[in-house]
């Protein structure tokens, strides 16, 4: 059984005609990094709150770790596009709140010892008692990486955690995040609109049909070797196998309206073997 299990899931809003999705399905391994793209309002983030447990879904089943997620844990780190600091406290104060529930046993020092370790981590060793409001939106999303980091959630929840952020800044934290889930092999689910990013840090990534009664309609593999860095994708003629087929998916075929069936979504390795497989997500 997958680590992460989703099946069926499916959400409609009181008062709408339609369901947002439905007949959502697919699972994450154990240290796997997954991406989600869709256009706006495929329910990306509905999904994303659902694994949270800060959203119930209308129909269908989410286990995580062999249990039914019916609410919010610390189990789950999330990081949201608006890093959600408490401007009261410091940086480090930031990261200690949510250390200090996670582990209510461990002493100040080992608190303490914890959230600065993930803050070095993001290069905000030198900013630890800062003020939020003494950041840049940067270094504040940094905060928030680091934060949920450092509880060591089996799974780690990213809702366009760079959405807000200047093209330079962005590339800067993508290498940094690229860096640490290498080093903690760190399960995540990632919601974003650049497809340039979701290659760069991916193992799979789920295409999205456009709303309403939005699904899964295909799985993209990314085979690319998972040492990859930011400089060398861009000279792999694979990188540009995938994007083309990313991009040719938004443009063209995700509003192809078929409708969600009961099938696991196809998985497909563009450039590596494009014929259509059965999903190996189920
Ligand atoms: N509380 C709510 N009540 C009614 N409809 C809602 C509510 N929250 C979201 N929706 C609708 O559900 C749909 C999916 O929203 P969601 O934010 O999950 O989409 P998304 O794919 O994450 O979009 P984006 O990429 O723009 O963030 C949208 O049409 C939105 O208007």
């Amino acid at each position: 059984m997958a680590f992460l299990q989703v099946k069926n899931l499916a959400k409609a809003y009181p008062g709408s005609d339609a369901p947002v999705f439905e007949n959502v399905n697919f699972c994450i391994e154990k240290g796997e990094f997954v991406c989600i793209i869709g256009h706006s309002g495929c329910g990306k983030t509905t999904i994303l709150n659902a694994l949270a447990g800060l959203e119930t879904a209308s129909a269908g089943d989410i286990a995580m770790d062999g249990r039914e997620v019916a609410g919010p844990g610390l189990d789950r780190g999330v990081v949201f596009q608006s890093h959600a600091l408490m401007p009261w406290l410091s940086v480090i104060d930031n990261v200690k709140f949510g250390v200090r529930s996670r582990w209510p046993e461990w002493t100040r020092a080992q608190v303490e010892e914890q959230a600065a370790r993930y803050l070095a981590m993001v290069g905000l060793g030198q900013a630890l008692h800062k003020r939020p409001s003494m950041l840049s939106g940067g270094m504040k999303q940094r905060v928030g990486i680091a934060r949920a980091f450092a509880i060591q959630p089996k799974m780690l929840l990213l809702d366009e955690p760079f959405g807000a952020l200047d093209a330079l800044t962005r590339g800067t934290i993508q290498d940094e995040l690229l860096r640490i889930v290498q080093a903690t092999a760190q399960t995540v689910f990632m919601i974003t609109h650049d497809v340039d990013e979701a290659i760069l840090l991916s193992d799979r990534i789920l295409l999205m049909s456009n709303g309403p009664r939005a699904r899964i309609a295909e799985i993209v593999e990314v085979t690319l070797p998972r040492s990859r860095t930011r400089h060398d994708l861009h000279h792999d003629p694979r990188f540009y196998r995938i994007r083309n087929h990313l991009v040719d998916f938004l443009v063209s075929r995700s509003k192809d309206a078929q409708p969600a069936g009961q099938t696991p979504p196809p998985v497909v390795r563009p450039g590596e073997d494009e014929s259509l497989t059965p999903s190996l997500a189920a």
